[in-house]
């Protein structure tokens, strides 16, 4: 490849980025690279903005300032959506409309689809989207008969079905058992191994832990850390962990928390 293909472009790249959320700024002035290949996780307090800069990259919600760029192409110009495979916040699958798996999953490849027809090397993409979260044995089943993770499961496989390079995801892990968060995890280090760009909004890394090379942690709108991830398992050892030091009495209780 040659820079001119654009391989050496990051593949998220956000300059002083504002975002307004009605009449409140939500993102105040956010840089964040994410170069091809990497695995980057988004932490943060409840409300520091991480969905809405996950949403603002994805142009869901309009940025008041600064630039955007994805695979090196003003957003505002990008049309290559299948490139990017997106998993929202946790809602269910069927929002209320009856379907099954198979076709929640099929969405997910439209957008690969010529003239909106699903040809056999489709079907065949969802079938192996299906097995990579461990759904295969549910496909025909409706939506409706799953459980959360399992809904998460089918949100992941779809979001997978486009075969994207960049995948992001707002706490994909969130309300999801501990035996669907192991198929994630292990989905996910199979598209990490291919290459896959990710960048997804955690709580805590958890079974995730070992793929993620960079964490930024997000407060207020702003970037408080860019760097690498907090390696030292648990919920205290992370750079946010929502700390009360009782034993200052001099003091009022320091909140030195970030990340709930
Ligand atoms: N539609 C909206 N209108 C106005 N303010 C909003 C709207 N949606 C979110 N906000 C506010 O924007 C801020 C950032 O919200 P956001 O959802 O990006 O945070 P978050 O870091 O993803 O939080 P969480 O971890 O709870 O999902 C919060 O203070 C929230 O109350």
């Amino acid at each position: 490849m040659t820079p001119e293909d654009g391989m050496t472009e990051p593949v998220i790249s956000l300059r002083s980025v504002r975002a307004d959320l009605g009449s409140r700024p939500v993102l105040r002035g956010i840089d964040l690279t994410v170069e091809r290949g990497e695995v980057v996780a988004l932490l943060g307090a409840n409300g520091s903005g991480k969905s809405t800069a996950i949403r603002t990259i994805i142009g869901q919600v309009p940025t008041a300032a600064g630039e955007i760029e994805l695979f090196g192409t003003p957003r505002g110009r990008f049309r290559d959506w299948a490139r990017i495979g997106y998993v929202p916040q946790r809602t269910t699958a069927a929002g209320g409309v009856p379907a099954t798996v198979t076709e929640i999953v099929s969405s997910g490849r439209l957008s690969r689809a010529r003239f909106g027809m699903l040809r056999r090397a489709d079907h065949e993409a969802v079938r192996r989207a299906l097995e990579m979260v461990g759904m295969a044995d549910r496909a025909k089943d409706s939506v409706d008969a799953l459980s959360g993770g399992q809904h998460q499961r089918v949100l992941i496989a779809r979001a997978l079905a486009a075969e994207p390079e960049l995948l992001i995801m707002d706490e994909p892990m969130a309300g999801v058992d501990l035996a669907s968060q192991e198929v994630l995890a292990r989905a996910l280090e199979e598209q990490v191994a291919r290459g896959v760009t990710v960048l997804l909004v955690l709580h805590e890394l958890g079974p995730l832990e070992p793929l993620i090379d960079r964490a930024v942690v997000l407060r207020d709108g702003c970037v408080l850390h860019d760097g690498p991830p907090p390696r030292a398992v648990g919920q205290h050892a992370l750079p946010g962990h929502d700390h009360v030091h009782p034993h200052s009495p001099e003091h009022e209780p320091m909140r030195t928390g970030l990340l709930s």
